[in-house]
């Protein structure tokens, strides 16, 4: 045990930073599921907080992905640095299994600047996530069957996806060359990885995008970096380390069951994200429950009045009866919305309206269990509501758990992935509780 953890049983040996919240409890379950014990805090945590902690993994959730490149580098960073400060040695960059950025966007920056801050000559870079679906073939990465550009994902948006070349997104990001180890060395083991690495160091590529197409390509994968100071990548790979950990002694505490949040009380889903999956599940929720669809014109016109019109229409609701409210949208209305009023203008507004209506919800009417589509969303609406801390319980469908709040009152909140779960992914998540 470590000074900077003199008051709890257990000191993290992982320290993670995340790009978006939904992302950072994807990973949070995935490390849940491979054995590990893990705490989730949302923005920069103070080595107060940092002290207190009992687990063996840290992940801070950030807002990053899409604001401008100097400021992400600058809470990533920060981020890094509390950590270091109170003892954590190794790190993971989680980032999007969908690689979402831009040609300026985030991911090439903030991972070069932590190898910077760490001193490390080389990165990894695994968006992987099989179980969702996405893998790695030769530098290319797949959604199901799909090519990323051809996934849904080059309509999103903030992040539109137009490449599915990983070497190439990453090099246009990245000041350090990028490489790759494809399928044939992943499939060939632990040493021909090791020395694949290796080589490409002696060559000059600090950056390494890897091949994955199942779980057994990540668990060799997570055998040889779980050491490394800096990881990059999706969530997927986070599933492995616990055993890995496990094998080399760096844990050795108790697995603990995840149990789901004992929260009673109303229950409201919050759908911003406009992927293909959340408009499905949109849709398969308005068979079971009331719904109320966001205008958009309405609420860049009087954002004030039309949040006293949702507000007025929940109270019409029997309150033990779920309801959905949503912007999400189909990719045709999303861009007609965005080249009439501006995409960065709309995506704002919305969060914040989001974000107001939730608080109103849960300050005034009772509600306790919030369910929320969409990374971006997430963050506004946790931010808004003075969320520090989550525990994390038990998943729902692979990447997105149920996680309890250190609010006052504590809320029951699913925070998930646009493109997560099955299209009854709300039904199912709500019969999880009590
Ligand atoms: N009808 C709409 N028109 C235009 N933009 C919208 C609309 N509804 C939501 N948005 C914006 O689209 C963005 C969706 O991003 P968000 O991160 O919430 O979802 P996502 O990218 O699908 O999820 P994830 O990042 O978890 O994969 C938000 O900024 C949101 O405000
Ligand atoms: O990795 C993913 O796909 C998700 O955790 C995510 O980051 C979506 O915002």
């Amino acid at each position: 045990m470590t000074d900077a953890h003199a008051n709890s049983e257990r000191s993290p040996v992982l320290g993670c930073i995340a790009d978006d919240v939904t992302g950072a409890t994807d990973l949070a379950t995935n490390l849940v599921q491979g054995g590990l014990q893990v705490t989730q805090f949302l923005g920069v945590p103070s080595q107060e907080a940092l002290r207190e902690v009992s687990a063996d993994a840290v992940v801070v959730a950030l807002k990053t992905r899409s604001i401008p490149i100097a400021d992400a580098i600058e809470e990533s960073v920060a981020s890094l640095n509390a950590m270091r400060e109170a003892g954590i040695g190794r790190f993971y960059f989680k980032y999007c299994s969908t690689f979402d950025s831009t040609p300026q966007g985030n991911i090439g920056p903030v991972a070069e600047a932590l190898m910077d801050e760490l001193n490390v000559s080389q990165a990894i870079f695994c968006p992987a996530f099989p179980a969702n679906g996405r893998t790695v073939y030769q530098g290319h990465l797949f959604v199901y069957q799909k090519l990323l550009n051809e996934s849904g994902m080059e309509n999103h948006p903030l992040n539109p996806m137009t490449d599915s070349n990983l070497i190439r997104v990453l090099q246009q990001q990245s000041t350090r060359s990028v490489g790759l180890i494809d399928y044939q060395t992943i499939e060939a083991g632990t040493d021909q990885i090791r020395e694949e690495l290796k080589r490409l160091e002696q060559e000059g590529i600090p950056l390494v995008i890897t091949d994955s197409c199942d779980e057994q390509h990540l668990q060799r994968l997570a055998q040889v970096v779980a050491d490394a100071p800096l990881i990059t990548g999706g969530s997927g790979l986070g599933r492995y380390l616990g055993e890995t950990y496990r094998e080399t002694g760096a844990v050795t505490s108790h697995e603990r069951t995840a149990v789901p949040p004992e929260i009673t009380g109303r229950s409201l889903v919050l759908a911003g994200s406009c992927s293909t999956m959340t408009n499905r599940q949109v849709a398969n929720m308005k068979e079971f429950a009331p719904a109320f669809q966001i205008d958009v014109r309405k609420l860049m016109n009087n954002s004030e009045r039309l949040l006293e019109e949702v507000l007025e229409w929940s109270q019409a609701h029997d309150p033990s009866i779920p309801l959905l409210v949503y912007s999400s949208s189909p990719p045709e209305t999303v861009q007609r919305l965005q080249q009439e009023l501006g995409a960065e203008g709309v995506a704002e507004s919305i969060e914040r309206f989001h974000a107001s209506f939730a608080e109103r919800m849960v300050n005034e009417h009772g509600v306790r269990r919030l369910i929320l589509a969409g990374g971006e969303t997430s963050g506004a609406v946790v931010r808004q509501l003075g969320i520090s801390q989550l525990q994390i319980g038990p998943a729902i469908c692979p990447g997105v758990p149920w996680t309890t709040s250190d609010s006052d009152p504590p809320l029951a909140l699913a925070l998930k992935s646009g493109n997560f779960g099955s299209e009854h992914f709300f039904r199912e998540a709500l019969e999880m509780l009590p």
